[in-house]
């Protein structure tokens, strides 16, 4: 673990994790279901780093970035087709190839067990996110789960986080966001939550570049830092 600790990181009475890149790693799927779509234009498959990088904010805009890397940028009515055709083959490539990211069982269970709310939010299609997480055995622990499309402005807005906090009624100053890119600094910022960003997800920038709270280089080392929070109080 390394980052600075801002004056707004104590010990959370609710923490809200994003899910791609975060709890699970699922870059392979949707990687192989961007290069599905692509493969419908006779368009060739993009690298794993490559659909890496795209991930985040949202599938619609996952698309746009494909094609563009392609060679072929989409506007308008032809991005929207393109978007409708990835809904049947994003959902067909959802937990195939993803794995868990180092610790996110434990680190959830753990926070359950020690009676913090728990909530997801991510730019992920709800339906899409609730089967990954149902599919890891993640929804009885989670009190709230918010996907991109459940609200009018996903990730970095603030709209994910306020739903899934009202629904955990907790207020953002007690609660903490645990994500992987800027989405979600930028969302944790403009809700007014502490932010706390683990290495290994998917971002083009630095993660200590990002201005969180706290940087962890993997999930596990949460609870020991945020206990160490608690007693220094
Ligand atoms: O971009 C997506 O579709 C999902 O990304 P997130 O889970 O990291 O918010
Ligand atoms: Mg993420």
């Amino acid at each position: 673990m390394s980052g600075e600790t801002g004056t707004s990181l104590a010990f959370p009475k609710a923490i809200i994790f994003d899910l791609d890149g975060t709890l699970v790693d699922s870059a392979p799927d949707i990687g192989a279901a961007v290069n599905e779509l692509l493969a419908t234009r006779h368009l060739p498959p993009l690298s794993l780093a490559q659909a890496k990088s795209m991930i985040g904010h949202g599938v619609k805009k996952l698309v746009e970035r494909a094609f563009s890397a392609s060679g072929m940028p989409l506007y308008g009515g032809a991005l929207e087709q393109a978007n409708r055709d990835m809904a049947p083959i994003y959902r067909r490539h959802l937990t195939k190839l993803t794995t868990l990211m180092p610790g996110a069982k434990e680190v959830v269970a753990h926070f359950h067990v020690a009676g913090v709310a728990l909530g997801v939010a991510t730019n992920k299609p709800q339906l899409a996110t609730r089967e990954v997480l149902l599919h890891f055995g993640f929804t009885d622990q989670l009190g709230a789960i918010v996907g991109g499309d459940a609200v009018s402005h996903q990730k970095p807005a603030p709209d994910s986080l306020f739903l899934a906090l009202e629904r955990l009624r907790v207020e953002p100053a007690d609660a903490l966001m645990v994500g992987d890119s800027s989405a979600d600094v930028g969302a944790a910022r403009a809700a007014g939550m502490a932010v706390v960003l683990v290495r290994g997800g998917y971002t083009q920038v630095p993660v200590e570049e990002l201005g969180a709270d706290m940087v962890c280089d993997s999930l596990l080392d949460l609870p020991t830092a945020l206990h160490g929070l608690r007693s220094a109080a």
